[in-house]
């Protein structure tokens, strides 16, 4: 089955001649849905019209037009789908949007098949995927974080870590995120950024995080806005000297998916000119995708 827009979207994608085209797994699902769309929407990018997905009754998502078709994962052998796209889309890189329980097989089956891959999806063996994905040698993008300005903020706090070790030596670090319900773990991002506040001499163990997961508590003391329950982060972290002195707060709240899509999409075009330019160095992560300079390709 082809997809309603693709003639448009590979008319347009063509005029440049440096088409990067894309596969968004877990199309159907929120994040996957916001970072397809900023595909479409972005010059030279094409939009793989099939996609690896888990239920059969996510046939087809519509994408600004685009219609992308599910391919079920348990039905049809997504090794086959992914060998189909390489002959159809040379060159595509996959994003993953999927779930934390698909996280180390999915990484297993992009590097199987040779597939270029952005993993945005949080959870599962974070280790052991990024030890298997680095002696691969295939190239992949793998952040917790998408949202470049959080990422700027994670990147701060892994810099003071690295320049003032120990310095928050005998604080108390308290931790709260919230995020919409259907959200399976602990926030990722909390996860990176409680390991730089270690390295400052916290000593936050990470089961002490405070996951908010309640509409009451949300649209409460959280002051999350009601249209943003079933997409939201709004991260906390406090801390408190020993005597409660002094404190600090760092806190960045985010409503919807744009900051991330807008993320995603920037890291796509930074994989890709990895993979034309065969750089030796093969797996990354956000903070090199912003230390490249691509903070504003977005807008470009
Ligand atoms: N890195 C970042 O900046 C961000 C990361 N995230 C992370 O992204 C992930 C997805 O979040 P969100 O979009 O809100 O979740 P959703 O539940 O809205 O979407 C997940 C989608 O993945 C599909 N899916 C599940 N398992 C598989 C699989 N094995 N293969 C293919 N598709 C699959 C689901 O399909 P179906 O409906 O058929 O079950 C669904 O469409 C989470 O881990 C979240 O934490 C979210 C925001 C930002
Ligand atoms: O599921 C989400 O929503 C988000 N997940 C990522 C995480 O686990 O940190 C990023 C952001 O918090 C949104």
């Amino acid at each position: 089955m082809r997809a309603r827009g693709r003639a448009i979207v590979a008319t347009r994608a063509s005029a440049d001649g440096a088409t990067t085209r894309v596969m968004v797994n877990g199309v159907s699902g929120k994040m996957g849905h916001a970072t397809a769309c900023g595909v479409v929407k972005r010059a030279g990018f094409e939009l793989v019209p099939y996609a690896l997905t888990k239920r059969a009754t996510a046939a087809t998502t519509d994408v600004l037009g685009t219609e992308v078709r599910g391919v079920d994962v348990g039905e049809e052998d997504a090794g086959e789908t992914l060998e189909r796209a390489k002959r159809e889309y040379p060159g595509f890189i996959v994003v993953d949007y999927t779930q934390p329980d698909s996280v180390n097989s999915n990484a297993a089956l992009y590097v199987k098949h040779g597939v270029p891959f952005v993993m945005g999806t949080t959870g599962g063996d974070r280790e052991r995927m990024l030890r298997e994905v680095k002696e691969s040698g295939n190239y992949a993008v793998i952040a917790p974080q998408m949202g470049k300005q959080v990422v700027a903020f994670q990147a701060a706090m892994k810099l003071m870590a690295e320049q003032f070790p120990g310095a928050f030596e005998g604080y108390t670090l308290t931790v709260t995120e919230s995020h919409q319900s259907s959200k399976k773990d602990t926030s990722g991002t909390a996860k990176a950024i409680v390991a730089s506040f270690n390295d400052l001499g916290c000593g936050f163990d990470l089961n002490d995080i405070e996951l908010v997961r309640d509409v009451e508590s949300q649209t409460g003391k959280m002051g999350v806005p009601e249209e943003h329950l079933l997409g939201h982060a709004f991260h906390t972290y406090r801390l408190t000297s020993a005597d409660g002195t002094v404190s600090f707060e760092f806190q960045h709240n985010v409503c919807g998916r744009s900051i991330y899509a807008e993320g995603t999409v920037d890291a796509v075009g930074f994989l890709k000119r990895k993979v034309d330019a065969k750089d030796p160095k093969t797996l990354y992560d956000m903070i090199d995708v912003l230390k490249e300079g691509a903070m504003g390709e977005w807008v470009k």
